[in-house]
């Protein structure tokens, strides 16, 4: 099925689990209107853009486990404009992961913010900062390809879009939305009938991306694992094209290949302490 015909299932409805329909439209228009994030720490950035930037900005989070006594992060801050690619490397067991699930919402943290707040050109806040909500954020996990629920790339990328109770408005929506996601990470040339799990492995990337595309903030937690030189490079290469729209924050250990990209990075020291930091190559 091509990706135009396949606009049908959309239209016709679809049902709702992965994500509801206000999300969906939520999505949808922030995808249009909404500019998210930016860097704290180098709001003089914002001094060459004639329009305001969003600032991205974890402050004085810590989180220790229920049931714990030791916290696996200590006293984190870290700042990301809109459209940057942040990137934290470290240690096995130092946190990583941890903090991308505190941010997607996944675990709550024992204390701290995690707050998007707009700033104008010449480097002042023009709005209160604003709780930066889950479904703002998408996340795909290390090798995701073994999460994939459903038979059909056009499944799989549609699960829990609403389906039997979308109004005419909001089918085009979606609509548009399937066409943004499928020609972002270039799967126009994949049959959207396809089987996910036939796809190869950095086909299999894209369509994990195509998944969580919509958020204003995208969490990567090791893109590039288990995937071959060729895959590698495609993947990176996505990435940088994905970078125009969205911001990105990435866990690696992969540094050499992501370099290119980071215009902000961090080293996350054993006992979950953050420090900016130079990429390390
Ligand atoms: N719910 C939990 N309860 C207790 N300890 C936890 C919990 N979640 C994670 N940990 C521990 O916190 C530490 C940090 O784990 P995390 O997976 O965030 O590290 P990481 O830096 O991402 O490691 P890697 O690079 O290997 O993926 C580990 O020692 C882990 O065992």
């Amino acid at each position: 099925m091509e990706a135009s015909v396949a606009l049908s299932p959309i239209l016709l409805g679809i049902s709702s689990n992965r994500t509801s329909y206000s999300h969906s439209r939520r999505h949808f228009k922030k995808r249009r209107a909404l500019k998210v994030v930016s860097d704290f720490s180098k709001i003089e950035d914002c001094k060459i853009d004639v329009d305001a930037v969003n600032l991205f900005k974890v402050t004085n989070l810590s989180y220790k486990p229920p049931g714990t006594q030791q916290s696996i992060l200590n006293d984190v801050n870290l700042s990301l404009r809109e459209k940057r690619f942040g990137l934290i490397f470290g240690r096995s067991g130092s946190g990583k992961t941890t903090l991308l699930q505190i941010l997607a919402g996944l675990a709550q943290p024992t204390c701290g913010s995690i707050v998007v707040q707009k700033y104008g050109f010449d480097s002042s806040p023009v709005e209160p900062p604003k709780t930066l909500l889950p479904e703002k954020v998408g996340i795909v996990f290390q090798f995701p390809e073994r999460y994939f629920l459903a038979d059909t790339v056009l499944d799989e990328i549609t699960f829990g879009w609403p389906r039997q109770k979308a109004d005419a408005l909001l089918r085009e929506e979606l609509a548009l939305n399937l066409q943004y996601a499928i020609n972002s990470v270039g799967l126009k040339t994949i049959s959207l009938d396809e089987n996910p799990r036939a796809l190869s492995g950095g086909y299999k990337r894209r369509l994990a991306l195509a998944v969580q595309l919509m958020p204003d903030l995208l969490l990567l937690d090791e893109p590039l694992a288990g995937l071959d030189w060729k895959a590698r490079a495609d993947v990176v290469n996505l990435l940088k094209n994905i970078k125009k729209d969205l911001t990105i924050l990435v866990v690696s250990h992969d540094l050499k290949e992501l370099a290119p990209l980071v215009d902000k990075s961090w080293k996350m020291e054993l006992g979950g302490i953050l420090k900016e930091a130079p990429v390390p190559l």
